[in-house]
């Protein structure tokens, strides 16, 4: 059996950071193992202009304890009224690493996101000319749409379309949680990667509703029947450089998630390497932890992997506390529901 892995040291290619008392609260919790972060731009109001960006990033550089080593990687929030030339000029100087799309209404704080594709072609088109990555959380709005249903439809009706009507646009589907996504993004031979989360490795529909309603594992996408958990098990554990960690760390409140209307999100920035390293022994894919999460990534993103590495070691079972207190009220860490052995040194 292993008992030590050293990685190089893994990156977030998706995480919500938020702001204020609350960022301050989780930028350590992930800076603590993660070098860098794709960070969402759903804060309110969302982050859309390049000056946007560059004010968040320097909030969140604010709040970075002295000694930690950690490098946000701004996205801009995609709406109708985006100017191409300004993503242009923030992408040239290198202030943001990639563009998210949010159909209006998809999910937490999308309302601003975008309704009529044809109204932001244009920028599309720049993005697809200078290589600029878009970040999609894919699923249709369509009421009459199942939510179960909603990802894979949303391949159908709007990304592939998407992608055909702008060639060379380079996107990662976020969050992927269907065996429709791992297909499609496995059937395409290039332009297109996805993100894969901590949480829906680990749980299915099951976790959400059975013997009483959890709120703490209810997230967007909202976790798929069993058979998908495993379809993104086996692309995780693949080797397939077109999968790569995005934890989507998404805290909220603990009043905010234990409501007659909670709120969608999974925190798992503190324990996720404990989990995956968890995950991928059980899969036996232990020397396939490191593409995941520290390989695949950059690759896609065109930077280089990060110098430094990360040392887990297998053990008695480490403990995570069950909540982090935040200057805005309680925030609970995602309960696995199993021991984790392996920690991080
Ligand atoms: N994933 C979630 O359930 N929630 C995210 C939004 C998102 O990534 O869709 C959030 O910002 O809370
Ligand atoms: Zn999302
Ligand atoms: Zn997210």
């Amino acid at each position: 059996m292993t008992e030590s892995l050293t990685i190089r040291r893994p990156d977030d290619w998706h995480l919500h950071l938020r702001d204020g008392a609350m960022l301050d609260a989780v930028l350590p919790q992930s800076a603590r193992h993660f070098a860098r972060a794709i960070v969402m731009p759903n804060l309110v109001p969302p982050v859309v202009t390049s000056a946007d960006a560059r004010a968040y990033r320097d909030r969140i550089m604010a709040a970075l304890p002295g000694g930690m080593d950690f490098t946000p990687l701004m996205t801009l929030y995609l709406t109708e009224e985006t100017d191409p030339d300004d993503v242009t000029a923030a992408h040239a100087s290198g202030l943001i690493s990639a563009v998210k799309l949010y159909p209006a209404g998809a999910t937490t704080n999308s309302a601003s996101g975008v309704r009529d594709f044809d109204r932001v072609r244009g920028v599309l088109d720049k993005m697809a000319e200078i290589g600029l990555p878009l970040c999609v959380h894919g699923e249709v709005t369509d009421p009459e749409v199942d939510i179960f249903d909603r990802e894979a439809a949303f391949i159908d009706r709007v990304l592939d379309p998407v992608r055909r009507a702008t060639p060379g646009l380079r996107v990662v589907m976020e969050h992927v949680t269907t065996s429709d996504a791992v297909d499609y993004v496995t059937s395409q031979d290039r332009d297109l990667a996805a993100t894969i989360t901590t949480h829906h490795l680990v749980i299915n529909r099951n976790h959400i509703l059975v013997g009483g309603i959890r709120p703490h594992y209810y997230c967007l996408p909202v976790a798929k029947r069993e058979t998908h958990r495993l379809a993104l098990r086996a692309a995780a554990t693949s080797g397939d450089a077109r999968f790569f960690l995005g934890t989507d760390s998404a805290p909220h409140i603990d009043p905010l998630k234990e409501s007659a209307c909670g709120c969608a999100g999974c925190f798992t920035a503190p324990n996720t390497m404990s989990i995956l390293a968890h995950v991928f022994e059980e899969e036996n894919a232990l020397k396939r932890l490191e593409g995941f999460t520290s390989l695949h990534g950059p690759a896609f993103y065109g930077l280089p992997p990060n110098e430094a590495h990360m040392t887990l070691t297998r053990g008695d079972p480490v403990a995570y506390p069950p909540r982090i207190d935040t200057g805005d009220g309680p925030v609970t860490v995602f309960d696995p529901g199993f021991p984790l052995h392996w920690r991080v040194d």
